[in-house]
C-alpha cells in the first residue's frame, strides 16, 4: 500500500480504496483519472444553482470531453453547450439530443455551421459577418446572437473573452446592423447569451455583466431564453487553503437579477448558464511518475514523464496545480525542498511547477496532478511522438473502469500515407 506524502486533504478518499501504483502498472504511467462521485456533485451544485424555476444549465463539452463523461453529465440532466462540428458529433453519441445542445462556434466555417443546421441544433453566432452567413444558410430560421456585455473575467489574458481586447461577441452598439441582418434573413432570434471568460473566484463581474445582459435583452420581445456563459472557478490552491467560490451567494444573487427579469418581461423566460470547468476539473487527477531527480545552477529537479504533451496549463498560463507525491517505502528524505517538477519534452520550458516544497521522492514514485479534469486530457498532443496516454474512472462503486486506451506507436501514424 501507498502512503500519501502532501498536504492536500480533501481528496484522500479519490482513489476509493484503489492504490494508484496498481493503477499505473496495468494502464501505464501517465495516466488520467477521474472519480464518478465528485463529477456528479459538481453537476448538481450547479442544476441547484438557483430556485428559478426555467434554468437549463449546459455542460461547456470542450473542458472535457470524454464521451463516458458526457454519458454521466447527461444522466444528470445537464445539457451541453459545443463549439465544433466535432463537439457535437462527440454530444450526440454520449446520448444528447439536438435540443439539448446548444451550438456556440467562433469563427466557422458555412460548412461547421451547415453541420449543425442540418442536426437542427440551435446556433449562436458572434459578429455581423457571422450572422449574415448564418442567414444566407439558413433563412427563415431561428438564431441566437453572443454579445460581448463589455465586462471580462478569467485566470489569464488568454481567457478573457468579453472586453475591450477579445474577438468574442457582437459589440451591443451595433444592435441596427444586427436589426437589419434578422430582418434581411427572415431570422427570429430566441436567444442571447454572453461569455465573460473563465475561471472567476469572485462572481462580481459575471453579476455585474448580467445585469447588463438582462437590461440589453428588454428591448427584444422574441427572446425564449437568455444563456449567461460559463467561467465559474474552482480553488487550485487547495494545498493553501484557497476557499471555494461562494455557489450559495452567487445563487442567491442571481435569483434576484433572474426572477425580477421575469417579472419586468413578462414571462418565465428560460435562464441557461454554461459552466465547463467547474463541472470535471475537481474529478481528475494526472499520475506520473518520478524519473529523476537532479540539481543544477541551485536549482532542485524532480524529473517526471508529464510533459506538456500531457498537461498543457502550467506553461500554456503558467497554471498552478497542487500537487502529491505517493511512496510505497519510507521516503529516502523528510527534508522539505523546493523542486521545479518537470517533464520529459525536449524544451526547457517543460515545467509543471516551479519551487514545489516537497519531500524528495525516489525514483519510481509517482505524483499526482490535481485538478486536472477541464483542460487536461483535452488539450493534450503527442508531441516529441508520444502516445496519448489511458483514462480511468473509479466508479461510484469503487470499481475501476478504462474509458480510453493508451495510443499506440501505431496511433502515431495511422494516418500519413506510409
Ligand atoms: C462560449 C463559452 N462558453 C463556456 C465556456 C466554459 O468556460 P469555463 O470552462 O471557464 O466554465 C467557454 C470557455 O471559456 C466558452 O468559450
Ligand atoms: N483552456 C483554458 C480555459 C479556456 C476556456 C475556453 N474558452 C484553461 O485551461 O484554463
Amino acid at each position: 500500500m501507498y502512503t500519501l506524502h502532501g498536504i492536500y486533504t480533501e481528496n484522500t478518499s479519490f482513489f476509493k480504496g484503489n492504490d494508484p501504483f496498481d493503477l499505473i502498472t496495468e494502464y501505464g504511467s501517465p495516466l488520467y483519472v477521474y472519480n464518478e462521485e465528485i463529477l456528479r456533485t459538481r453537476c448538481r451544485e450547479i442544476k441547484n444553482l438557483v430556485t428559478y424555476e426555467n434554468f437549463v444549465p449546459h455542460y461547456s463539452i470542450k473542458s472535457n470531453t470524454n464521451i463516458h463523461l458526457l454519458k454521466i453529465v447527461h444522466e444528470e440532466g445537464l445539457h451541453a453547450d459545443v463549439m465544433s462540428p466535432g463537439e457535437i458529433y462527440l454530444a450526440l453519441e454520449s446520448g444528447f439530443t439536438p435540443e439539448e445542445l446548444f451550438y456556440i462556434p467562433n469563427n466557422a466555417t458555412p460548412c461547421d455551421m451547415r453541420y449543425a443546421i442540418e442536426r437542427g441544433i440551435l446556433t449562436s453566432v458572434d459578429s455581423l459577418s457571422q450572422l449574415e452567413m448564418y442567414g444566407t444558410l439558413n433563412p427563415g430560421g431561428k438564431v441566437a446572437i453572443r454579445f460581448n456585455p463589455g465586462i471580462g473575467a478569467g485566470h489569464h489574458e488568454k481567457v478573457v473573452t468579453a472586453g475591450k481586447k477579445t474577438k468574442f461577441g457582437v459589440n451591443p452598439e451595433d444592435i441596427d446592423k444586427v436589426n437589419l441582418l434578422l430582418e434581411k434573413y427572415n431570422l427570429t432570434l430566441i436567444g442571447i447569451n454572453q461569455h465573460i471568460g473563465s475561471l472567476f473566484m469572485n462572481a462580481e463581474p459575471y453579476i455585474q455583466s448580467t445585469s447588463f445582459i438582462l437590461e440589453f435583452a428588454k428591448q427584444f420581445d422574441s427572446l425564449e431564453f437568455i444563456d449567461l456563459g460559463g467561467g465559474f472557478g474552482i480553488p487550485y490552491h487547495k494545498q493553501e487553503g484557497e476557499a471555494r467560490l461562494d455557489m450559495q451567494a452567487l445563487g442567491t444573487k442571481l435569483d434576484e437579477v433572474l426572477h425580477s427579469f421575469a417579472t419586468d418581461y413578462g414571462k418565465k423566460i428560460q435562464f441557461q448558464i454554461e459552466p465547463g470547468r467547474y463541472i470535471p476539473c475537481e474529478s481528475g487527477i494526472v499520475l506520473g511518475t518520478v524519473t529523476s531527480l537532479k540539481s543544477n545552477g541551485g536549482i532542485h529537479y524532480m524529473g517526471t514523464d508529464i510533459g506538456f504533451n500531457v498537461l498543457q496549463r502550467p506553461i500554456m498560463y503558467g497554471s498552478h496545480h497542487d500537487i502529491e507525491l505517493y511512496s510505497q517505502d519510507s521516503l529516502p528524505s523528510h527534508t522539505l525542498t523546493p523542486f521545479t517538477v518537470v517533464g520529459n519534452i525536449c524544451e526547457s520550458g517543460d515545467i509543471l511547477a516551479k519551487d514545489r516544497v516537497l519531500p524528495t521522492p525516489h525514483i519510481g514514485d509517482l505524483i499526482g496532478i490535481m485538478d486536472s479534469g477541464a483542460y487536461g486530457f483535452c488539450m493534450s498532443s503527442s508531441y516529441n511522438q508520444r502516445p496519448r496516454c489511458a483514462e480511468v474512472l473509479i466508479e461510484s462503486t469503487g470499481a475501476i473502469r478504462l474509458i480510453r486506451k493508451r495510443e499506440t506507436f501505431e496511433d502515431l501514424i495511422r494516418n500519413m500515407l506510409v
